[in-house]
C-alpha cells in the first residue's frame, strides 16, 4: 500500500483492541510507518512496540497534526468516548480530509453534531481478522464524501479485508452485530467445544488444539472454496454418521440458529441504544 492509493498520512485516534488491529493489517501489508500518526494517551504495549518500530508519530499536538493534513482521521476510541473527543478534533476538520469512524451505534447525523456539518464523515464497521488481512468492514458516508475519498477509504480498509458500502445507514446495526462482533461467536465456540472435548475425555489442552485447528481449518475452507457453506456442512455429515447426529442437536427447534438470532438481536439492539 502506497501513499499514494490513500492519498495522504492516516492518524488513528485511539490505538486499542480494533484501531491496533487495523495498524497492525496495514504496516504488515506495507504502509510506511511515516504515513501514520497515532493519538492514544496509553496504547497498549504491543501497538507501543509497533510504534516505535515504525518510526510512527505519536500524540502530536493538534496543530501538528492538522498541519500534516491527514487524509484520513480514523476513530477508534469507544463509543462512550466520542462527545468527550471529537470536539477536541474540530481543527483537523479541513475539506479533503475524511473522518472515519469505527464506532458502534454512533450515526452520521450524531459525528456531524460533534464535528461540524461541513465534516466529510464515513462510518465504518471493521472487524479484528482485519490484523492478519482478513477483515471485512462495511462503509456508509455523508453527503459531503466524493468518489475520490471513497476509494481512499475503500484503499485503506480492503487493505486488510474486504470493504463493501451498504445501501442504508439503518443497515450497520445489523452489520455490528454480524461481522463487527461475529469474530467473537467463533471464538466463543472454539471455547464451547474444547470444554466440550475436555467432558468427553480429552486433556484440556488437546482439546483446545483440535479446537482451534478445527476452526481455522474450516475458516481456510470458507475462504477459499467457492462452495456454499451448506455444501461443506454437508460435505462433512455421512448418512447415519456421527456428524448428522450432532447435528439434530446443534439444529433442531432450540439450536444454534435459534440461539445465534437471539444473540444477533442483543447486539443489534445494544448497538442501537450507543447510538442515544
Ligand atoms: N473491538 C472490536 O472488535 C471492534 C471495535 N469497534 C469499535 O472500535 C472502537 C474501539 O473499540 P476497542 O478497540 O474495542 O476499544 P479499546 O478500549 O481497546 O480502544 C480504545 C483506545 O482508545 C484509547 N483512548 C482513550 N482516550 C483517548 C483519547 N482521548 N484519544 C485517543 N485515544 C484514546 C484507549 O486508551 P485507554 O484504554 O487508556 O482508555 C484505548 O487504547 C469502539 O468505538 C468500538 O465500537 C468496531 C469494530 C470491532
Ligand atoms: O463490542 C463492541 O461493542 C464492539 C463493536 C463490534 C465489536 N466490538
Amino acid at each position: 500500500m502506497s501513499e499514494l492509493e490513500v492519498g495522504g498520512p492516516v492518524a488513528l485516534i485511539g490505538a486499542g483492541k480494533m484501531g491496533g488491529a487495523l495498524m497492525d493489517g496495514w504496516l504488515a501489508l506495507g504502509l510506511p510507518g511515516s504515513q501514520l500518526i497515532v493519538r492514544d494517551p496509553a496504547a497498549p504495549p504491543e501497538i507501543s512496540r509497533l510504534i516505535v518500530e515504525h518510526g510512527i508519530s505519536l500524540n502530536p499536538e493538534i496543530e501538528a497534526l492538522a498541519a500534516r493534513r491527514p487524509r484520513i482521521v480514523l476513530l477508534a476510541v469507544k463509543p462512550q468516548m466520542f462527545a468527550d473527543v471529537l470536539p477536541s478534533l474540530k481543527p483537523l476538520v479541513a475539506p479533503g480530509t475524511i473522518f472515519v469512524s469505527i464506532a458502534a451505534g454512533i450515526s452520521l447525523a450524531g459525528l456531524e453534531a460533534l464535528l461540524g456539518a461541513e465534516a466529510e464523515i464515513v462510518r465504518a464497521m471493521p472487524n479484528t481478522p482485519s490484523a492478519v488481512g482478513r477483515g471485512v468492514t462495511a462503509l456508509i458516508a455523508n453527503a459531503h464524501v466524493d468518489a475520490a475519498a471513497k476509494t481512499h477509504v475503500t484503499a485503506l480498509m480492503s487493505a486488510v479485508g474486504e470493504a463493501h458500502w451498504l445501501a442504508s445507514e439503518e443497515l450497520m446495526d445489523a452489520v455490528t452485530a454480524l461481522s463487527g462482533s461475529g469474530p467473537a461467536y467463533i471464538f466463543h465456540m472454539v471455547e464451547a467445544m474444547a470444554e466440550a472435548g475436555a467432558k468427553l475425555g480429552l486433556e484440556p489442552d488437546m482439546a483446545m488444539a483440535l479446537a482451534r485447528a478445527t476452526v481455522a481449518g474450516a475458516g481456510e475452507m470458507l475462504h477459499r472454496s467457492q462452495l456454499p457453506a451448506a455444501k461443506l456442512r454437508q460435505n462433512v455429515t455421512s448418512p447415519g454418521g456421527t456428524t448428522e447426529a450432532a447435528l439434530k442437536v446443534l439444529m433442531g427447534e432450540e439450536g444454534l440458529a435459534r440461539l445465534m438470532e437471539a444473540a444477533m438481536t442483543a447486539a443489534r439492539d445494544r448497538s442501537r441504544e450507543l447510538g442515544n
